[in-house]
């Protein structure tokens, strides 16, 4: 089964995995404290933001996970004070679901002393806290469901959604919390 980009969310894990038919040379990196999706060939590098954007985003002692360029504005509004449900639901309904063939849905998670999942589609916004591993996709599994995959460490967790039984795995992204902070880890299957 294909279900596109997924992410599952803890509570005190989360996990993100880039799978793609389109765009599957692609790799995570770190740079300063946050983890971007980029081509994994420089001479590749886009500002197509549905290509290359922030895929995890630590903030005090809460984290952003999520598919596209609104980790950013999620992150600035925890920054700020928000509560993670309305830094979620705020930013997921101003940048809405992406224009393109599929109107692909965002998808976003929150861990932190609350955790939160959300998702806005066209026919739909949901944010939901989460007390169970759950996972939301922008393809089939496309509102939050409780799933099996075990997500334990930052390692972990990247090597468990990289591994999932999905189509077209690109690289995955795991954080899990540490002491006040995060640890985060990076599948980029070489
Ligand atoms: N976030 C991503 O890594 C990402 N990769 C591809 N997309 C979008 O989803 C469309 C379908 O891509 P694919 O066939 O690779 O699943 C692409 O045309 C692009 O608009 C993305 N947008 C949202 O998931």
């Amino acid at each position: 089964m294909y279900i596109g980009r997924f992410l599952v969310v803890g509570p005190d894990t989360a996990a993100y995995r880039v799978s793609s038919r389109s765009f599957p040379n692609r790799q995570i990196i770190e740079r300063d404290d946050r983890l971007t999706v980029v081509p994994t060939d420089a001479a590749d590098e886009t500002d197509n933001p549905y290509v290359s954007y922030n895929c995890v985003r630590p903030v005090d002692d809460r984290v952003v996970v999520g598919n596209g360029s609104h980790t950013d504005p999620i992150a600035e509004k925890l920054a700020l004070g928000y509560p993670a449900r309305d830094a979620l639901a705020l930013s997921l309904l101003a940048l809405d679901f992406e224009k393109d063939d599929y109107d692909t849905p965002r998808i976003a998670g929150v861990v932190g002393p609350e955790s939160f999942v959300g998702t806005v589609r066209r026919d739909g916004l949901v944010v939901e806290e989460v007390t169970e591993p759950t996972l939301v996709a922008t393809y089939e599994k496309d509102s939050p469901e409780p799933t099996e995959i075990t997500i334990e460490s930052a390692a972990g967790a990247a090597n468990a959604v990289y591994d999932a039984d999905f189509e077209h795995a690109v690289c995955a992204a795991g954080v899990a919390r540490a002491g006040n902070g995060f640890e985060t880890a990076i599948e980029n299957g070489d």
